[in-house]
């Protein structure tokens, strides 16, 4: 009983809407935050263009230290060049300072709008819950950890991305003013590497959120299992919910394999924009030699390439590649709806609204064409079943010994999802339905009623904890519990449930469904171990409640109290009342024969 495993894409953290939603805001944002800081950008850049003037300096003064000194016979001529370019090195002290004091001034802001946004997120979403009980369970970390790491990262995107700018610039103006030659062999690679990482990008940061996105779903999973585990054992359904959880983990492998391989594009790329161009110059150095360029000008060329532009460039697509997805992601979920809500703690005490917002016009349960076989070759055990139950009505399933009432019914409650075919609840696909939602929609009673240790209390309310003591009464006798509240010694006294019967164990569990606020109860045989008078009280007060009721029937006597009787025979299924049955079902009729010759 209780919520159980929903479809694996119940709760999806993010639709693709919202987040294209979100990119345009952050864009939209970004625009609007630089602008706002041109002045902090214009001195950037000036301190910056120091470094393009350092990056010249370094290749030109090893060339010339070639060209004019060491290979003309002249050292000392050499030397002070390489002091020239020495010195170019110890100037970029100044410019480093210089590029530091502005920097703050782009990345406090950006932090202190974050976390402005994230606390007016959070008083959003607490002022907007009429119940008081909504706690944004991420409002901590976005203004904690996401806020510094956003910052971190946008640091580091500037300094990466202002060093490759005005390092490149410096290089390409030192190149062509060694040799014009130079561009030619060096220009196409960097711009194929360049256009290549760029066109990366996107599908690089759409690999990090999938990621990102499958990495909290698994989370959320190991927490709704974590919550959920004495109700799967209870509900028996520990297969699908491994089934689900194997599903996460297997998608957060596949995102994060689809990662690596974007690193290994973004490698690719900085091969092509940083090494191919050395490779090239080496290739076409005869070349060149023939062009008149100089020996001096080749290795001032290299060091341009080797010193300054490829480790600038490794920089920026790292960065980029790792910061910057980062940077993106979590500014887009800042600048998004609010993070879906964690898989609660507890069973949700109300139902959600529904879908349609027409509870009632709505049939409790649809289900469309439904085909189910546990395994590719195995038989169907449904085969395109058509079921409508309507809200308020009672409905009997019967059928011969593993003919699928139980598959039937746990396919209903969404923890079985079907091969084929639509299942609804009231009016919502049970596949949107997050396994909180789908809790707060039905209660699911197996045979095996599952009962912990714990008071009476506690057991009756574990599915609505805030159940008023009234209504904890209401229920005792509406099940005629008394008896069983006697001889326990009160609702408050500690039960062993190893100390209950079968039959009360059942009792417990009929007591909890009939607290809570689902309003959709599934039995499957959950009266079996009862007496055929505490069976008949327990359908009467469930059915007294406002709500569906769909029972798997253990005796003709169910069949009898319900609305509508629907027969299961193989692939086939006939509904109908008692009495219409009686003339249409064969089987019917005989299931009826056989209770009647097994209870006299
Ligand atoms: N997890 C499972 N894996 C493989 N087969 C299954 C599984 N669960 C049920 N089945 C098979 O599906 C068929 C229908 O089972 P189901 O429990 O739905 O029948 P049932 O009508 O509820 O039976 P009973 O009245 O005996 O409880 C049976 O043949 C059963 O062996």
């Amino acid at each position: 009983m209780g919520p159980g495993p929903a479809a694996p894409h119940a709760d999806k953290p993010h639709a693709d809407n919202p987040r294209s939603g979100a990119s345009r805001r952050v864009r939209a944002s970004a625009v609007r935050f630089l602008r706002r800081r041109a002045a902090v950008l214009v001195r950037l850049a000036a301190w910056s263009a120091a470094e393009s003037a350092q990056t010249f300096l370094g290749g030109w003064c090893v060339a010339r230290s070639l060209d004019d000194g060491f290979l003309r016979g002249a050292p000392a001529t050499g030397l002070l060049w390489l002091g020239g370019a020495a010195l170019a090195i110890l100037l970029g002290a100044p410019v480093v300072r210089g590029v530091f004091a502005q920097l703050p001034l782009l990345t406090e802001p950006l932090r202190d709008a974050l976390v402005r946004r994230s606390v007016v997120q959070a008083l959003a979403t607490a002022t907007a819950d009429t119940t008081g009980r909504a706690v944004d369970a991420t409002a901590v970390s976005r203004l904690t950890s996401q806020t510094e790491i956003a910052r971190d990262s946008f640091a580091g995107l500037v300094l990466a991305a202002r060093s490759f700018v005005f390092v490149a610039a410096g290089a390409l103006a030192g190149l062509v003013s060694l040799a014009p030659q130079f561009l030619l062999v060096v220009l196409p690679p960097l711009v194929l590497g360049l256009a290549l990482f760029t066109a990366s990008l996107r599908p690089m940061a759409r690999a990090q959120h999938r990621y990102l996105d499958a990495d909290e779903y698994i989370g959320r999973r190991a927490q709704t299992t974590r919550t959920a585990l004495r109700d799967i054992v209870a509900c028996g359904t520990q297969e699908p919910a491994d089934a689900l959880n194997r599903r996460a983990i297997d998608e957060a492998a596949a995102a994060q394999r689809a990662l690596a391989c974007w690193a290994a594009v973004r490698t690719l790329c900085v091969a092509t924009a940083g090494q191919l161009p050395v490779l090239l110059l080496l290739a076409a150095t005869p070349w060149l030699l023939g062009q008149g360029v100089t020996a001096g000008a080749l290795v001032g060329a290299l060091t341009y390439l080797l010193q300054a532009l490829l480790p600038a460039l490794h920089t920026l697509m790292t960065v980029l590649g790792t910061a910057g997805a980062r940077l993106l992601v979590i500014l887009e979920r800042l600048a998004g709806p609010p993070p879906p809500e964690a898989e609660p703690l507890t069973t949700p005490r109300q139902p959600p609204a529904p879908a349609s917002g027409h509870r009632r016009a709505a049939a409790a349960v649809e289900l469309r064409r439904v085909e189910v076989a546990y395994g590719p070759g195995a038989r169907a055990v449904l085969d395109g079943l058509d079921l409508t139950v309507e809200d308020g009505e009672h409905l009997a399933v019967v059928g011969p010994s593993g003919i699928g009432k139980s598959t039937l019914l746990r396919v209903a409650a969404g923890l079985l999802t079907p091969d084929q075919g639509e299942v609804r609840l009231y009016g919502r696909p049970v596949g949107d339905c997050r396994p909180s939602h789908l809790a707060a929609l039905r209660a699911l009673l197996p045979q095996e009623a599952y009962v912990f240790t714990g008071t009476l209390r506690d057991n009756l309310r574990y599915l609505r904890p805030d159940a008023r003591p009234s209504d904890v009464m209401a229920t005792v006798r509406a099940l005629a519990l008394d008896p069983l509240v006697d001889r326990l010694g009160g609702l408050d006294r500690p039960l062993r449930p190893d100390a209950l019967s079968l039959g009360e164990r059942q009792l417990v569990a009929l007591g909890r469904a009939h607290l809570c606020a689902a309003p959709l109860l599934l039995l499957d045989e959950a009266t079996c171990h009862t007496d055929p008078v505490a069976e008949a009280t327990a359908e009467h007060a469930l059915r007294s409640r406002t709500g569906t009721v769909v029972v798997v029937a253990h005796r003709l006597s169910s069949a009898l109290r319900a609305d509508r009787v629907l027969v299961l025979d193989g692939t086939r299924a006939q509904h109908g009342t008692h009495r219409e049955l009686l003339g249409t079902s064969a089987l019917y009729r005989d299931l009826v024969g056989h209770w009647n010759d097994a209870h006299g």
